[in-house]
């Protein structure tokens, strides 16, 4: 591809941005785009009226760390929140298409392949309304070639006074550090058509982000290997993951502790230590649906070794998760039937309300199904979401109306509870009075760290038996067995097990 600085002047003149969507990208990315174009009408549009009613409020839809500072400086001055897409396509020179593209529940691909319908919706709308020619721009996460679906639809519905070019320009910002990510992204990268036109179209968006992102971050190639390159990062990204949690599970056997393994590794330049921390299991609206999609286009392909290998990356994860609410019920004497157990965080990360793929809800219906009593605390997301989410992964509303509570206090969760289960790095986990939690449980009290952020030497030393990921702790059962022998209210005869290293089979119960 030519250099775009040559052709293009750099001071191309874009007045007008809209978007489709407003969620997780569509907002935070608009914001950010109108804080540093003043000049810029930035306009959001979404068909969710309670979606742009929350953007128009004092209560955004969307928690991100510097967000609402962005939106309330902005919003009215250069950026608008809207349900009318009309004027927003019309009006716009550069469209952005941020819509969700979820895996498909139904038909072929059903399980793996993305959902492209609300992409193509929105393509035969702006083909229907549209006046003028305009930069569509795609920022959806979508397979290979989508740019080309896009661009037939624009082409057969259009009206014969307009032109499109359709650019590829994926999103790579993590939710929790959205603002930070895109107002310093390491690279924007920019697909489009290998001619004078598609160029031209680069380089009208490049000029945009050019106002606040140095030159030579932003990359410019085809379209699909922009449209490919995406779906490649998060493999990657997730691929990273996995292979960190295969190796706690060889830690866990072993003694060694996948903390100083992964420091180890991660010192290798070539290597590098970021995404090497072991977990519960990622979660997140993206990372699964992604891979699977690009499982998908590699059978589609008939490339099956090739599926397989990346198919892999979520086996391990589903096997992560599973492990670890297994290993809860097995430390527990092999039952938590009418247990409370408080469930720490129900976010996917820390710094976001977003529960979607969280971990967290696995574990959770993964108790309720042994018949445990959660008491769920999340400093971010809502209890009815809470709700929704056990309801549509249970489908067993009764038992989650009568067995979870959701608490809007840590010690509230964690009084009464056998078990407190971090599912969520949230920072202020790691500063409550444990002292205090650990009076109010029945003894012996377990900590089941899925994030690996607590104090495990404190929180032995205060009594708690400790387990965590990718790593043996020395608990108090093990040094002191009168610590648990002589504890309060437990009522399931924990006398003699030291820990879950010992306790029977995961297949049988206790006997009492
Ligand atoms: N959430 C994230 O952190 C990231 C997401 N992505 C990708 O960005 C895309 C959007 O993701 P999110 O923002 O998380 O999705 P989201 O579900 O939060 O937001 C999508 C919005 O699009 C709206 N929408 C759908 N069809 C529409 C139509 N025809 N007209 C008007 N509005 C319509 C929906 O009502 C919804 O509010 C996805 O393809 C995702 O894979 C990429 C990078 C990061
Ligand atoms: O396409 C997307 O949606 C985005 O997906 C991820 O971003 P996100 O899912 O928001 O958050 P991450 O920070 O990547 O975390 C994903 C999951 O992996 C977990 N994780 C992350 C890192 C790690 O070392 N260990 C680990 O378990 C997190 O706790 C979380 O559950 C990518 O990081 C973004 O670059 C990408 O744009």
């Amino acid at each position: 591809m030519q250099a775009t600085v040559s052709l293009f002047p750099a001071d191309a003149m874009v007045t007008r941005v809209g978007c489709i969507g407003a969620g997780y990208v569509g907002g935070p990315t608009c914001a950010v785009i109108a804080l540093k174009c003043p000049d810029i009408r930035v306009t959001v549009c979404d068909m969710n009226p309670t979606r742009i009613g929350q953007w128009n409020s004092d209560k955004l839809p969307v928690f991100e760390p510097g967000l609402d500072e962005i939106v309330q400086k902005c919003r009215g001055v250069n950026l608008f929140f809207t349900t009318d897409v009309v004027a927003t396509i019309q009006e716009s020179e550069v469209l952005f298409i941020s819509v969700n593209t979820p895996t498909k529940t139904y038909g072929h691909g059903k399980g793996r392949a993305a959902n492209l319908k609300y992409v193509e919706s929105v393509a035969r709308e702006i083909a229907k309304v549209a006046r003028g020619n305009k930069i569509v721009v795609e920022k959806s996460t979508v397979p290979v070639k989508s740019a080309q679906s896009i661009a037939d639809i624009l082409k057969a519905n259009r009206n014969s006074q307009n032109k499109f070019q359709v650019l590829s320009n994926p999103e790579f910002l993590a939710e929790g550090t959205a603002i930070e990510d895109l107002l310093n992204p390491d690279r924007i990268l920019i697909g489009g058509e290998d001619s004078p036109d598609g160029w031209k179209a680069i380089e009208t968006l490049s000029s945009v982000y050019k106002r606040w992102i140095p030159a030579d971050r932003i990359i410019t190639m085809n379209t699909w290997s922009s449209e490919l390159s995406k779906l490649v990062a998060n493999a990657f990204l997730a691929q990273r993951i996995s292979a960190i949690n295969a190796v706690s599970a060889v830690c866990e056997a072993t003694g060694a502790d996948v903390g100083q393994v992964a420091l180890a590794v991660g010192k290798d330049s070539r290597i590098g230590p970021r995404f090497l921390q072991a977990s519960v299991g990622f979660g997140g609206s993206c990372f699964q649906k992604d891979i699977l999609n690009l499982v998908y286009i590699c059978e589609s392909l008939n490339l099956p070794e090739v599926a397989e290998f990346w198919l892999n990356v979520v086996s391990i994860n589903d096997y992560q998760k599973q492990r670890f609410a297994k290993r809860i019920v097995n430390c527990l004497f092999n039952t938590v039937s009418g247990k409370r157990i408080a469930i720490m965080g129900f976010a996917f990360k820390k710094n976001t309300g977003d529960t979607r793929e969280s971990a967290a809800i696995y574990v959770s219906a993964h108790l309720l199904e042994e018949g445990a009593r959660l008491a769920v605390y999340d400093p971010k997301v809502e209890a009815d979401q809470v709700t929704r989410d056990l309801n549509n992964v249970t489908g067993t509303p009764d038992v989650v109306r009568d067995q979870v509570e959701v608490c809007s206090d840590p010690y509230e969760a964690a009084r009464g509870a056998h078990a407190l289960v971090i599912c969520t790095e949230w920072d202020v986990f790691q500063t409550l009075d444990y002292a205090r939690i650990f009076a109010g449980m029945p003894k012996p009290a377990y900590v089941f760290d899925g994030r690996k952020i607590l104090d495990h030497e404190k929180l032995t030393k205060i009594g708690f038996e400790v387990e965590t990921i990718g790593k043996r702790v020395r608990n108090v059962s093990q040094s002191h067995p009168a610590a648990i022998t002589n504890g309060a209210g437990s009522g399931d005869g924990a006398a003699g097990l030291n820990s879950c290293e010992d306790a029977t089979g995961p297949d049988s119960e206790m006997t009492l």
